[in-house]
């Protein structure tokens, strides 16, 4: 039997005058499961993610977490969630042990049960040796975990996290995914907003991309890779004045051929076969690169458009 869904939303919209920033979405998240938002910037992720945690309301549509409407059963709502924002606001004035206990207070929890689950949690952060720090002196990698460490003072069933690690080097990326692999094994269901496809491949069971406020694709990373992308992609670099021309010269090379502005895509599922016919055809790129696909292609041939603007 599958595991009950913990989430519901059924033709989410919501609109900011005549802007439609989320388009009519619906979609389901089992308990257990770390489902994955992916889109571009502006694509209604975020506003997405602030109506689950009731702090927008939606224009029409039905959500539900864990059965209830977060609009009219707010506080019930946020008893079983965990809210990591796009930007950390965590308390300066106080140390970072003191943060958690403080927002701790803020949910009535008491001293009894804070100052142990603190201390679980700084050490859950890898900050135990920081808990008499200042906020403002740790790194930015830092910042975010003390944030998670908060979203989780109330052991919340669901954690939020809107753009978990932009910003942050890829040391302190690989930190924090794996703090977010722990937490998904003990069970915890994690919904993410990213817009970085490597990231989306690594945390996340199952994920929608969205743009412009529509859903575009929902699947596993694997299984939108095979529906919608071949095995391997060559990339060539003619330099900018070829590139634009190119295409023609590679027609039929590879089931596909994309142009982009810096780089001409050939998707193949042998990406060394495609590139001796490249040579075959007497084309010399200045570089060439055989990959695997990725969710970037996916969403390329969704939209027409790079992930990253
Ligand atoms: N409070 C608001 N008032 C008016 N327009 C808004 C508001 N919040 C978001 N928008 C608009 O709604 C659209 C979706 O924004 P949203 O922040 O949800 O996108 P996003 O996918 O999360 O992107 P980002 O990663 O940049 O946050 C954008 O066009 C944005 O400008």
């Amino acid at each position: 039997m599958n595991p009950p869904a913990v989430i519901t939303a059924e033709n989410l919209t919501k609109s900011y005058g005549e802007l439609i920033a989320v388009d009519g979405i619906s979609f389901e998240v089992p308990a257990g499961e770390s489902f994955g938002l992916l889109g571009p910037n502006g694509a209604g992720k975020s506003t997405t993610m602030k109506m689950i945690g009731g702090v927008s309301q939606r224009t029409s549509g039905k959500l539900s977490i864990m059965g209830l409407d977060p609009e009219t059963h707010g506080p019930e709502v946020r008893a079983h969630l965990g809210v990591v924002p796009q930007q950390d606001n965590l308390d300066e004035e106080l140390k970072v042990r003191e943060n958690l206990i403080v927002y701790g207070r803020y949910f009535g929890l008491p001293l009894s049960y804070l100052r142990p689950k603190a201390d679980e949690l700084l050490e859950f952060a890898q900050l135990t040796d920081k808990a008499k720090s200042r906020v403002d002196a740790l790194s930015g990698g830092m910042k975010r975990r003390l944030t998670i460490a908060r979203s989780l003072i109330n052991e919340p069933k669901i954690l939020l996290l809107d753009e978990p690690t932009t910003g942050l080097d890829p040391q302190a990326r690989h930190i924090l995914w794996d703090r977010l692999f722990r937490l998904k094994e003990q069970g915890v269901t994690l919904i993410l907003t990213t817009h970085y496809m490597d990231e989306a491949e690594q945390l996340c069971d199952r994920l929608i991309v969205v743009d412009k406020g529509r859903i575009m694709a929902e699947g596993s990373p694997a299984s939108l890779i095979r529906e919608y992308s071949t095995r391997e992609v060559l990339e060539l670099r003619f330099g900018s004045e070829r590139n634009a021309t190119i295409g023609v010269e590679l027609a039929g090379i590879g089931e596909r051929v994309e142009t982009l502005p810096d780089r001409v895509l050939i998707y193949a599922n042998d990406g060394e076969s495609a590139l001796e016919q490249v040579s075959a055809r007497r084309l010399r790129p200045l570089t060439s690169l055989v990959r695997r696909s990725s969710l970037e292609d996916v969403f390329l041939r969704l939209t027409g458009r790079s992930l990253v603007d």
